[in-house]
């Protein structure tokens, strides 16, 4: 259920009557959020959810990035903390993502990159109901190697690597064929820090999840071994009509 601002649908079958006494069925909407280390796999397993299931992908870095581009208040101050290599502040990310968030009450959504900090965690859960979390345990030396491989198209976040989705063209996008960029935060030298920065964050943010339930750990060392099991879990959780906002349905 979306509980802030004007937003006020719930998160399950519920009916409203409409117009010429008809009552409407809101088809189940379905939450989730992808959860792992820098490399584990989160946006190349979520543009596979997103086009299976038909949800809404949402990337935190691509708020962020937007916001950048857009020059809004909020994506200034953002750029100062990206710049150096930072988290982006709770209270920054907040008021980015939740008004966001807010609008899509009609629509099943996945989120990667957020909630990075059980601040964030908890700002989220006083805004909904989540309804699954996907976490991703991928070992040191596959998040290396796989890393030192990552391309980025930065204006668009896509991301390639040169073994396992390599561009049409070396070096080059696919959709712009802009040129492509590796982040310095990949190298090998940097991840050993961002690892650790990983682990000391999300372990409340998980043990809060366990705690509610909705946690799935996967582990592995590749992608299309672990969406398998990703995907047979996901098709037991969400309703056939996800996307779908109302039905109008005869009701006794
Ligand atoms: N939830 C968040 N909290 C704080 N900062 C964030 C959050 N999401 C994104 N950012 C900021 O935006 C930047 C880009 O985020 P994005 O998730 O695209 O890339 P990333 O940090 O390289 O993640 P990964 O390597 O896990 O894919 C981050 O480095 C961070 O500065
Ligand atoms: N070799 C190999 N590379 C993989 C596999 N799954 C994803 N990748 C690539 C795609 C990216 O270049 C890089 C990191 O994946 P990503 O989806 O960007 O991860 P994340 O940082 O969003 O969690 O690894 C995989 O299973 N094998």
């Amino acid at each position: 259920m979306l509980r802030n601002g004007t937003a006020s649908v719930r998160n399950d079958t519920d009916t409203v009557r409409g117009v010429a006494g008809y009552k409407w069925r809101m088809a189940k909407l379905f939450r989730a959020v992808i959860m792992g280390p820098p490399g584990s796999g989160k946006g190349t397993i979520s543009e596979r959810i997103a086009q299976r299931f038909a949800l809404t992908r949402l990337s935190s870095g691509d708020f962020v990035r937007e916001n950048i581009a857009a020059n809004t208040d909020a994506g200034v101050l953002a750029k100062t903390y990206i710049e150096r290599g930072l988290l982006v502040p709770d209270h920054v990310m907040t008021r980015l993502l939740l008004p966001r968030l807010e609008e899509m009450t009609r629509h099943s959504w996945l989120m990667d990159g957020f909630p990075r900090t059980l601040a964030q965690a908890k700002a989220l859960n006083s805004t909904c109901d989540l309804d699954l979390v996907i976490s991703l345990n991928i070992p040191y030396e596959t998040l290396k190697e796989r890393l030192s491989d990552r391309w980025i198209h930065p204006a668009s976040g896509r991301v390639y690597n040169m073994g396992f989705n390599p561009p049409h063209v070396q070096g080059r996008d696919d959709i712009s064929g802009e040129p492509l960029i590796q982040h310095d935060d990949d190298k090998p030298e940097a991840l050993v820090a961002r690892l650790r920065h990983y682990k000391d964050m999300a372990k409340p943010i998980i043990d809060l999840y366990k705690s509610k339930g909705i946690l799935h750990t996967f582990s592995g060392t590749e992608t299309d071994r672990i969406w398998p099991y990703i995907n047979s879990l996901l098709s037991t959780k969400i309703p056939s009509t996800s996307q779908t906002d109302t039905q109008r349905i005869p009701m006794p």
